[in-house]
């Protein structure tokens, strides 16, 4: 009989086949990961049919890790700090021999999202040899509130990092996907700890693992938009099967954490799971040339559990108007995406006359181009139908506010939105992700973005609008220069 157990350990073996399994001492490395603006597809993107258009950003999740001796300790250890928050260290001891076994913190602080990637990464790797790893954790200032921080720069001044007076959880986010990041980084550098080559050819390794870990620490499995773009970078996004991550959790090893035949085959499970190739669409994209993100965090928030079971509830008491909703939004989100690659193709094709185009449209507005659409060059097609893609995404998800009664583009957003669609230079924007009271998201001409900003502090039409000091760098993960830190460690 074809023995499943030993094909998986053979792949198992195969992909660690270049990994020096004992961690090497006092090598360090770093890592980071980028946050993300999910720009169209939110509530579709929960099914594995529709596809979705996220952007990687310049705020990133740093993870430097170092391999300490191993004698300094009683036990293999980890020890996670992240000095730009109170209380910010948490260390857990494992026993090399019982590795699958959700771990506990010393001095019983909890940080679920820590305790998931160590309880994934150590029940997939199971290193044999005692190892003590160090590993530090930064956050960009952008995924923070920078309200009541001091600034820290690293040595060569590469790094600069916000440092707070309360512990993680006090401190306000922006929704930037700090937890989706933190799981992507820690697990590579967990991973990388234990072997000597580049992260590469691991880069499907760690997002699987990233998403199990994720889904576990959140007791739910979201569409893992969040974690494919912290590991890929900036993507069209389509979810992979969500039975693949339940199927895990049902394993009876949650049910009897003691049970070694069940630590044995969750750990079976794990591997095989980890290392299968899953059905999901992650084709890498970036914003059209000369096109910039400009994000806008909004004082107020929304939760975005409540608004996902409030449409859920609506879709399913509403089979025929949700079907209906749900296929004109996804044909506003191809169109986007759609418009999004035939500026690419525009400016591949004719760089002259698309530069000449966009300084064309830094001179007039959204608001001014709809009125005059009789007279639009036709040329300029490429342009208006990403316009129009985004009105279109936008009038949906007031359809899908009115009918379900979650407040995704509520008329706050609407009239500050609108507002921006008068100002030169701006192409359009959206509520992101799950919508809300959380932040817009506005597509601008890159030459306008400082006349944009400056003419919206001036106005008190915007004054609840913080611009957020980020833009669109679509690189998923990537291997840092440990000296970049040298002075924060
Ligand atoms: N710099 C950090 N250091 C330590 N833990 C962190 C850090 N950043 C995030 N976390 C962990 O992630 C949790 C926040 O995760 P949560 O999913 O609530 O937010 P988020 O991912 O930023 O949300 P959103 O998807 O709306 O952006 C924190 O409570 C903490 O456990
Ligand atoms: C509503 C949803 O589609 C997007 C949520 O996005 P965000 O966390 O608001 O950026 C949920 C999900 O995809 O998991």
């Amino acid at each position: 009989m074809y023995n499943i157990f030993n094909a998986i350990k053979k792949n198992h073996e195969l992909i660690f086949q270049s990994i020096n399994i004992t961690p090497m001492n006092n090598t360090a490395r770093a890592f980071t990961a980028p946050g993300k603006a999910f720009l169209a597809g939110g509530y579709l993107v929960l099914e594995p049919i529709y596809n979705a258009y996220v952007t990687a950003l310049s705020s990133r999740m740093h993870a430097i890790v170092k391999n300490r001796d191993s004698d300094e300790v009683p036990s293999s250890t980890i020890t996670i700090s992240s000095p730009q928050f109170q209380e910010g260290e948490w260390k857990y001891e494992v026993d090399n021999g019982n590795l699958v076994k959700i771990p506990t913190e010393v001095k019983q602080r909890n940080n679920p999202f820590l305790e998931a990637t160590v309880f994934t990464v150590l029940s997939y790797i199971q290193p044999k040899e005692k190892f003590n790893l160090e590993i530090t954790i930064f956050s960009d200032p952008g995924y923070h509130s920078q309200h009541d921080t001091t600034t820290k720069l690293s040595v060569n001044k590469t790094k600069k990092f916000l440092y707070h007076s309360k512990p993680i959880n006090a401190v306000a986010k922006t929704g930037l996907g700090s937890s989706a990041g933190l799981v992507a980084v820690v697990t590579t550098a967990l991973i990388s700890a234990f072997e000597d080559g580049t992260i590469g050819n691991l880069q499907n390794v760690i997002h699987n693992c990233s998403q199990i870990a994720h889904c576990y620490a959140q007791k739910k499995i979201g569409s893992g938009f969040d974690v494919a773009t912290a590991v890929y970078g900036s993507i069209i996004y389509r979810r992979f099967d969500p039975g693949l991550i339940n199927e895990l959790f049902q394993h009876g090893f949650f049910n009897s954490q003691n049970d070694e035949q069940l630590k044995q085959s969750y750990a079976t499970a794990l591997v095989n799971l980890v290392e299968s190739k899953w059905e999901f669409n992650n084709t890498r994209c970036t914003l059209p040339p000369g096109i910039r993100l400009l994000m806008g965090d909004i004082k107020g928030g929304s939760e975005t559990p409540k608004l996902v079971s409030r449409v859920l509830k609506w879709k399913s008491e509403n089979v025929s108007q949700s079907s209906e909703l749900y296929k004109r939004l996804n044909q506003a989100n191809l169109d986007f995406i759609d418009a999004l690659s035939s500026l690419h193709r525009f400016y591949t094709e004719t760089p002259a006359t698309y530069k000449d185009f966009l300084a064309y449209l830094q001179s007039t507005s959204v608001a001014v181009l709809e009125s005059n659409s009789q007279q639009t060059d036709p040329k300029l097609a490429p342009f208006v139908n990403l316009i129009e893609a985004i009105k279109n995404i936008r009038s949906n998800l007031r359809d899908l506010t009115a009918y379900s009664g979650a407040e995704i583009e509520p008329q706050s957003q609407t009239i500050l939105l609108d507002n921006c669609n008068e100002i030169k230079g701006c192409l359009g924007g959206m509520v992101p992700g799950a919508g809300g009271y959380d932040a817009i998201c506005l597509l601008v001409i890159e030459d306008s973005i400082n006349e944009f900003v400056d003419s919206t502090k001036q106005d008190n039409k915007f004054e609840n609008v913080a611009w957020l000091n980020l833009h669109e760098e679509d690189d998923g993960i990537v291997e840092e220069q440990v000296n970049d830190y040298s002075g924060l460690l």
